[in-house]
């Protein structure tokens, strides 16, 4: 055989040495995957091929289930030879060369150290069996006389396997086995055997694989009067692995197996010493419990007894994997509940658990589909995902053992569905070809071209859970809202720049729609961003964070201090400052003089203004407003203060418009006046509020009249004028017309009149012909249609017959949003669809099919 040579990884030689904390670990089977040379068996070759689907996926890792040579009795599990790999799969250079095209798309390999037993084909059992007992041949593995010895340990294949023990006729003596009798368990009492072990690792290290599952890891040593399960002389078996592997090859990474309760799978990490990760087992069956039982308390309630892991550690999460989904870490009356919610054909058991895939256990339901892997994607460690389960593939519980869930790759509708072009009746195992899960009806072909598809929904999620550091390294805090069914959680990561990110996931365990009150103050004024869709929600405030939820429905948000609000969103009223009393003796021209001016220029118009969103400045300090100009249009008492206010910050003045009018207490009002207050006013006995104008409905009412009869009112310094177009003689009467507020508004103040109507009141000032309504006026004046008509402006003309627009009105037209944002949603709905459904020319003008004759025009 060629000599491989020592693998160096180019690529992650810098990388940081904690990269399977933000690792998606996509599981594969290379038997089942792809038969590159159509022989009925999948190959290193055909996974090669595939690798490009599985980076697109958006996972950083591939596990490979073994791949060396084995009579595969236990699918490979049963290991005949140590440093090979079996001749149905390739060679050792297609496997080279496949983990080197893996890390040129940075994605890692994680292969099987098997290490508990080996195949009673391997040539040490072969040897240890002919030898004499006592012997260094025969002492690699375990013997006995009687099979009474370790009477309380349990049996793992229970449905198979009557004892841990079996007769060998050769040696004349009992060997120990935890799994399959033909998978004879390694001594490691014999330090030969851990020499053996460290040897074969380097062998797979220095090929250049980044990650070793460490395989049945809990049962590696036996002691009379234990359960030989988690023994301290395991742990240091483990400890001198880890060692070795460091000093060999810092920076590859070693997965424990451990089918234990929380408290003793986290003993795999050791003081950090020991495996870098370990798969939860218990979590994962609780995951089905609350879903079944619409209830989050077997998920909280595992994750709280879980004990922390040391800083560089990590858990593996999985919803479904190669086996069985395991049972064995549940009390016996949550597996009988498992067992018959999920497993009511009988069929569908074994040993403890149940041979079933994803899609099947949830009865094909995409919402619960989707809402377990949006847990797997967001509970604290690294998701594992099944090959397969990505596109909701079935599983045939009619064929042997579990290889009902390990059939082959359905990626088209073909033939074998595309796996191989083989001879169907040479297929290594057949392909699940049932109405609802056959390659005919579930295939990657079919569901790359289809932007809605689970597999499209997964690259979508994977791609937002890369973004966000916190999925993989934050903490973990459950809140307790009253509503059981809802289960919610923060994700909190301080990275080290001090930034802080917080997630907040929340799930709808329940097939009925729910609402859920969450205990956010602690987060007040931050606002929930959804993660997926990027729409902010309102902000957070003191009082209870209300949900609602559609069955199975879950959000993930973040929870940012600085975002855009929502554009639909009207701001809660703010409690009402302690306005200034102005007393007007005879009407507006009161406020202009000496006293009433000072109060207002030194303390009402600096808060109103601090206020307004409209304010370019209001995150700086005001150093002085003063009233510039100020008209009084129409009677004293009921007319409006037309008044432009000089604001002076940070050395610069800008000029505001701020109209003016009085809201009397014993008139009829809006809120908004209240709102839009800036003092408290007297008039002898009677009493209202200073506002702006915009708050007042008389304000457009009048200007439409004003317009409609081409007014000109002289001013000091000039005159202001009403400037319609011809379209103003076509409106009709808007006396009793309804006024509605734009509240969103971020640089002038809308109103609809009428739905008829729009009247915008300028805020900045400035001198000249405004760009806005010199343009629509040509477009009206012209006929064009595609753009709301101008009904007209109102402008002041100064001593100098310099324009300054104050006020201008347009034509109302019903729309659903404006043509930004159209833009912008068809746009990034269209770049999603081309991202995931790999469209051909034809498909991405249709993509964009309703926006280009509106860019076009
Ligand atoms: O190599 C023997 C077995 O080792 C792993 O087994 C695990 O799977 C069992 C369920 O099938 C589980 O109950 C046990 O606790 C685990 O160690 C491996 O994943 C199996 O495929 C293999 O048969």
């Amino acid at each position: 055989m060629k000599k491989l040579g020592k693998f160096a990884t180019p690529s992650f030689k810098d990388a940081d040495p904690l990269w399977y904390k933000d690792a998606v670990i996509y599981q594969v089977h290379v038997k089942s995957f792809f038969d590159k040379n159509n022989d009925g068996v999948g190959d290193f070759v055909g996974l090669m091929e595939k690798l490009d689907y599985i980076a697109e996926l958006g996972v950083t890792a591939i596990w490979l289930l073994p791949f060396y040579p084995s009579p595969r009795r236990d699918d490979g599990y049963d290991i005949s030879a140590y440093r090979a790999v079996h001749e149905e799969y390739g060679t050792l250079s297609d496997l080279k060369r496949l983990i080197e095209a893996a890390h040129r798309r940075d994605i890692r390999v994680i292969t099987e150290l098997v290490i508990n037993h080996t195949s009673d084909q391997h040539p040490w059992f072969q040897k240890a069996r002919a030898s004499k007992p006592g012997s260094a041949a025969r002492d690699y593995y375990v013997w006995s006389d009687n099979d009474h010895k370790y009477d309380g340990t349990r049996i793992i294949f229970l449905d198979t396997e009557k004892s841990n023990w079996t007769w060998d006729p050769v040696a004349g003596a009992y060997y120990w086995h935890r799994f399959y009798s033909h998978q004879p368990d390694l001594n490691f009492d014999n330090p030969r055997v851990l020499q053996e072990v460290l040897g074969v690792m380097r062998f797979w290290l220095d090929l250049g694989v980044d990650g070793l599952r460490l395989d049945a890891v809990p049962y590696l040593i036996e002691r009379e009067g234990t359960n030989n399960e988690n023994l301290p002389e395991t742990h240091a078996i483990l400890k001198q692995i880890r060692a070795a592997m460091d000093a060999h090859a810092p920076g590859r990474m070693l997965l424990a197996e451990a089918n234990q309760w929380p408290e003793d799978a986290q003993q795999y990490f050791g003081d950090g010493d020991e495996c870098h990760m370990s798969f939860h087992f218990p979590l994962m069956p609780r995951m089905y419990m609350a879903i079944a039982q619409e209830d989050r308390f077997p998920i909280s309630d595992i994750m709280r007894q879980t004990p922390a892991v040391p800083e560089a550690c990590q858990w593996a999460i999985f919803l479904r994997n190669h086996d069985e989904l395991t049972l064995e870490m549940v009390t016996d009356s949550e597996r009988d509940y498992l067992w018959e919610t999920y497993a009511a054909d009988r069929r569908a058991r074994l040993n403890l658990g149940i041979r079933r895939r994803l899609a099947p256990l949830l009865e094909h339901d995409r919402r619960r589909i989707e809402l377990m892997n949006g847990l797997l994607f967001s509970m604290p460690g690294t998701p594992v995902i099944y090959y397969g389960d990505e596109i909701g593939m079935g599983d045939n519980i009619h064929l042997g053992d579990r290889d009902g869930v390990r059939t082959p790759m359905q990626w088209s509708p073909d033939r074998n569905g595309g796996f191989s072009r083989v001879d169907p009746a040479q297929l290594v195992l057949p392909p699940i070809m049932d109405p609802i899960y056959g390659y005919q009806a579930v295939n990657v072909e079919a569901q790359a071209a289809d932007a809605h598809s689970l597999l499209n929904w997964t690259r979508r999620m994977l791609a937002v859970r890369k973004r966000h550091r916190s999925f993989g390294r934050g903490s973990l805090r459950f809140l307790y809202p009253g509503n059981r069914k809802v289960l919610a959680y923060l994700r909190e990561l301080t990275d080290a720049e001090g930034r802080d990110e917080t997630i907040l996931c929340v799930y709808n365990l329940s097939r009925i729609a729910q609402a859920v009150e969450l205990d956010l103050s602690a987060f007040e004024h931050r606002i929930p961003v959804d993660l997926v869709g990027g729409s902010p929600f309102p902000p957070v405030g003191q009082l209870p964070y209300m949900l609602t939820l559609p069955p199975y429905a879950f959000y993930w948000f973040s929870l940012a201090t600085e975002a855009a609000l929502p554009s639909w969103r009207i701001q809660p009223s703010e409690p009402l400052p302690e306005f200034a009393t102005l007393v007007m003796r005879n009407g507006l021209s009161d406020l202009l003089n000496r006293e009433t001016r000072a109060i207002l220029e030194t303390e009402s118009l600096p808060n109103y203004l601090a206020r307004r969103r409209w304010f370019a400045a209001k995150d700086r300090k005001i150093t002085s407003a003063t009233l510039g100009r100020a008209d009084i249009v129409g009677n004293e008492t009921a007319g409006v203060l037309l008044a432009e206010v000089n604001v002076e910050v940070g050395g610069s003045v800008q000029t505001y418009q701020v109209p003016l009018a009085v809201s009397w207490d014993d008139m009829p009002s809006n809120p908004m006046v209240q709102q839009l207050a800036l003092a408290r006013i007297r008039h002898h006995r009677r009493v209202g509020y200073l506002t702006d104008a915009f708050a007042i409905d008389a304000l457009p009412r009048n200007i439409i009249a004003g317009l409609k009869a081409r007014t000109t009112l002289a001013v000091s310094d000039g005159e202001i004028k009403f400037l319609p177009t011809s379209q103003i003689d076509e409106l009709e009467d808007m006396k009793e017309a309804e006024i509605r507020r734009f509240s969103a508004e971020q640089s002038n103040s809308s109103m609809i009149v009428g739905d008829t109507a729009v009247i915008k009141v300028l805020r900045r000032i400035e001198g000249g012909i405004h760009p806005e309504t010199e343009m629509t006026r040509f477009l009206t004046e012209a006929g064009y249609a595609n753009t709301p008509a101008l009904l007209g402006e109102v402008v002041r003309v100064d001593a100098e017959g310099v324009g300054h627009t104050l006020i201008v009105a347009q034509r109302f037209v019903r729309n659903q949003g404006d043509a930004w944002q159209w833009t912008l949603d068809t746009v990034s709905r269209a770049v999603d669809t081309a991202i995931h459904t790999e469209l051909d020319e034809a498909g991405e003008a249709d993509a964009m099919a309703g926006y280009l004759p509106f860019a076009a025009d």
